[in-house]
């Protein structure tokens, strides 16, 4: 797919000591395009035409690992018991799951593109499981890893011992940042709901140069069907969603268990009237109010869907609502994982993610993000409507204090 058109005498192209080719400016030397876009240059006249280089492979180990992961997930959350839950140090809950499938992603990822250079921004970290009373978790999270493994067949057999399954969990110590790779990892996104058994998701994206180039989002409670025609009272219902997108190429669902891939769209939606709103399930993680003042401003007369995880932005992305807002409380500040995946997942799709007032997200901040009051997610057409209704109820809210 071609992004860029430079005129011969103002470009260099270049390897690396990876070898890998890079295009730069030959006045300054820095790169017209991350080091690793500019793969297929095409010349003609007295200008190149750059072509994206493709994120296939890390997409498709991507693919694996979450779906792996999520295997993991499924057979915790079938059976789970009040020990698989641990609380951390800041009192949210993580669990088994949470742990292991941090351990399967890095695993997998790692097998599948080589250790050099592999960085790993995750939610978790080994600390409690090095404690004494730890002892039994991780005995059950190596125990889950290596089944989990086994299961799929593709990976040696060789089991991995304690120290390994830690070091897997610890990869996730990245401070990400604006130059290089880095992959970004919630393990389970959503534990509160993974322990209610609602939705939760497991969410991969990979960072280049500060911007997110590849998004995955498992999602093993999601229909596959929309939830705008969802019966909750219907057992039969298929559910398992795998959503992904690469940057310049669309998104994509297909069902957790390996159906064939479906493109996906947000809603075209004019009306806001029409429109349905998803908000996060825990009041905790977002102001309920606040998004019913906004919805009210903007005439939306459907009942606000609250669910949980990043499923919100896959559930957008194929058009089940319009609108995700979500404004955590004073003082909260938003992590990379909790929005990077599901950020490409929307926007491939045709959405537009900003911050309340406005602003794209930025990823390359390192392990926070730096927002303006919240998130809001929805198409082309309703975002300046959304955005009008956003600014005038900050504004209601603030004079009512
Ligand atoms: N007070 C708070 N405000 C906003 N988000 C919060 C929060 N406490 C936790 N979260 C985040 O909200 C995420 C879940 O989002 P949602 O509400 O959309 O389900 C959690 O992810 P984890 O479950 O991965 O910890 C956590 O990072
Ligand atoms: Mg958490
Ligand atoms: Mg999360
Ligand atoms: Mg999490």
């Amino acid at each position: 797919m071609e992004i860029a058109t430079f005129s011969v005498s103002s470009a260099t192209i270049i390897k690396d000591s990876l070898s890998r080719t890079s295009l730069l400016s030959t006045k300054n030397r820095k790169p017209l395009l991350p080091l690793s876009l500019c793969l297929t240059l095409k010349a003609s006249k007295s200008t190149l035409t750059v072509a994206s280089m493709s994120y296939d492979k890390q997409l498709a180990a991507a693919k694996n690992a979450a779906s792996l992961a999520a295997r993991l997930c499924q057979k915790v959350q079938k059976v789970l018991l009040q020990a698989d839950v641990q609380s951390k140090s800041d009192k949210s809950p993580v669990t088994v799951a949470d742990y292991g499938s941090q351990a399967v992603v890095s695993v997998v990822l790692q097998k599948e593109l080589g250790f050099a250079s592999f960085s790993l921004v995750a939610e978790e970290d080994s600390g409690d499981l090095r404690k004494k009373e730890g002892k039994e978790t991780l005995r059950r999270i190596i125990e889950l890893v290596n089944e989990t493994l086994a299961s799929d067949g593709t990976y040696d057999n060789a089991p991995l011992f304690e120290e390994d399954v830690l070091a897997a969990i610890d990869s996730g110590r990245s401070e990400g940042g604006p130059s290089g790779q880095h992959w970004v990892l919630d393990p389970i996104d959503g534990t509160k709901g993974f322990l209610r058994g609602d939705q939760y998701a497991i969410a991969l994206g990979l960072l280049d140069e500060g911007k997110v180039v590849l998004g995955v989002l498992a999602c093993p409670n999601l229909p596959l069907a929309s939830l705008a025609s969802h019966n909750p009272q219907d057992d039969q219902e298929k559910v398992g969603c795998l959503f992904y997108a690469q940057v310049g190429s669309g998104t994509y669902m297909q069902s957790l268990d390996g159906s064939t891939p479906i493109k996906v769209h947000v809603t075209d939606l004019d009306n806001p009237e029409e429109a349905s709103f998803f908000e996060s399930f825990e009041a905790a993680h977002s102001l309920h109010d606040l998004s019913s003042l906004i919805a009210k401003k903007l005439g939306v007369r459907a009942p606000p869907v609250r669910i949980d995880s990043q499923a919100k932005y896959g559930a957008l992305s194929r058009g089940d609502g319009a609108i995700y807002l979500r404004f955590p409380h004073k003082g909260y500040r938003e992590k990379i994982w909790d929005h990077a995946a599901g950020y490409l997942v929307v926007a491939e799709a045709g959405g537009v993610v900003s911050d309340a007032a406005g602003n794209p997200l930025d990823f390359s901040k390192g392990r926070y993000l730096d927002l303006h009051e919240g998130i809001i997610v929805t198409n082309q057409k309703l975002m300046p409507a959304l955005l009008k209704a956003v600014k005038d109820s900050l504004n209601e809210k603030a004079s009512s204090l």
